[in-house]
């Protein structure tokens, strides 16, 4: 109990450190409500990097953000977010937009000649994102997609016992984000077909891209997929629920929710959060994967012998802090990346484009065909 109210009383108030002569300068766009945790709270604590510039379409916006996070260049109106990608003074552009813009504020951050740390999911589709990392490559750039939870040790520490061969090879994975009805409101984001909207576009890009890393390979297909029409939009998926395979004969059940409804009709459900694989060996699991720093466990069961647990805020040589949130391991890992040193792991470009494809593949089994572009 000690050790969660420590973690998260430094996480809200991380501890100040002095920073460079001259640090990386970050500028967001759009006044999003996962920036702060996402990027201002990781950057606090970072020596290498300030948020120098944020734009939003509303002044009165641009103005409130900056102030209640100390962040000393608006932007706003029609040109805001263009203004704040010319900016000479910026070096990396934060895209938290609506999935549906990402490519195109992207493309103009590179175009632009700036570095971009890209929120999940990359893209509406693979030939979008493959288009990114072509500018970017052509420029020299960085660009990562910010699926956050690869970087933290205990996902880390999961895919190490996985794939150690220690439970021999992995029969099935199974991976959920679910989350009760009630938070999210009919006006989100993720309920706009227009701006990219979707369960799996929100969530279910999270348990795809779970399988995939642990499984190591791509799947040949998708099994399975049935999904539920959300009743404020038919062509937006609240639900879906899919069963991949994958070549080495190793299968997957990925699962996502914007609404689960409560027992009962009105005893709500915890949201649902975690990882089961099961090996010839044996079980291993981690729970709540994509806040790991509030709390997780990784639960290990041989076949034969003692189930045993263990909970790893670290990397292996003792790097990194306990409180260190997901974000904030992945913010370490793109400053060593921009600074030329190595990361302890990265998100490469092969595999967000191959992440894209499998969720393209997904929507076309259920046949939401989200202006999709692909066979
Ligand atoms: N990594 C993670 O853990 C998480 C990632 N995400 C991802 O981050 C992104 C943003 O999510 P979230 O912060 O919840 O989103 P918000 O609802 O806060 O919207 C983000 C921003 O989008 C801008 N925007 C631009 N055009 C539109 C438009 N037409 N309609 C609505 N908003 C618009 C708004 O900018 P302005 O201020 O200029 O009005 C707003 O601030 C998504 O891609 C999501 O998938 C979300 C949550 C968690
Ligand atoms: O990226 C995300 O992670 C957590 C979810 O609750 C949220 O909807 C999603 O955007």
């Amino acid at each position: 109990m000690l050790g969660f109210m420590t973690r998260m009383y430094s996480i809200l108030y991380p501890p100040k450190v002095e920073k460079t002569t001259n640090p990386i300068r970050f500028g967001i766009l759009g006044a999003a409500r996962i920036a702060p945790i996402a990027l201002i709270l990781a950057v606090a604590s970072h020596p290498e990097c300030i948020i120098l510039g944020v734009a939003a379409r509303d002044e009165k916006r641009a103005k409130a953000f900056a102030k209640k996070h100390q962040i000393s260049k608006i932007y706003y109106g029609p040109f805001g977010y263009q203004n704040l990608i010319d900016d000479p003074e910026i070096d990396v552009i934060y895209n938290p937009l609506p999935n549906g813009l990402h490519f195109e504020w992207t493309a103009k951050a590179l175009e632009a000649g700036k570095n971009v740390l890209l929120e999940k999911p990359s893209t509406n589709t693979a030939e979008e994102i493959q288009k990114l990392f072509e500018i970017a490559t052509k420029k020299n750039l960085v660009l990562l997609e910010a699926f956050h939870y690869r970087f933290h040790p205990s996902f880390l520490r999961l895919k190490e016992i996985v794939q150690s061969g220690e439970f021999g090879k992995i029969v099935s994975v199974k991976s959920e984000l679910k989350v009760p009805r009630g938070l999210v409101p009919n006006d989100d984001i993720r309920l706009d077909y227009s701006l990219g909207g979707g369960a799996l576009m929100d969530m279910g890009v999270y348990p795809i891209s779970v399988v995939r890393a642990l499984v190591g390979t791509e799947p040949v297909s998708v099994v399975s997929a049935n999904y539920t029409a959300h009743s404020k939009d038919p062509s937006v998926d609240r639900c879906v629920d899919a069963v991949l395979a994958f070549p080495n004969g190793a299968t997957a059940e990925i699962g996502c929710d914007l609404q689960v409804h409560p027992r009962l009709g009105f005893i709500p459900k915890w949201p649902s959060t975690y990882i089961k694989v099961q090996l010839e060996g044996g079980e291993v699991s981690l729970s709540n994967f994509p806040a790991p720093y509030i709390f997780h466990s990784i639960r290990i069961k041989p076949r034969s012998g003692k189930t045993r647990s263990e909970t790893v805020y670290r990397y292996k040589n003792g790097e990194g802090e306990d409180w260190w949130t997901t974000y904030r391991y992945q913010l370490e890992a793109f400053m060593d990346k921009l600074k030329g040193r190595d990361p302890k792991t990265w998100m490469t470009a092969e595999d967000s484009i191959n992440q894209m494809k499998v969720v393209e593949t997904v929507y076309i089994k259920i046949t939401i065909v989200k202006g999709l572009n692909v066979f």
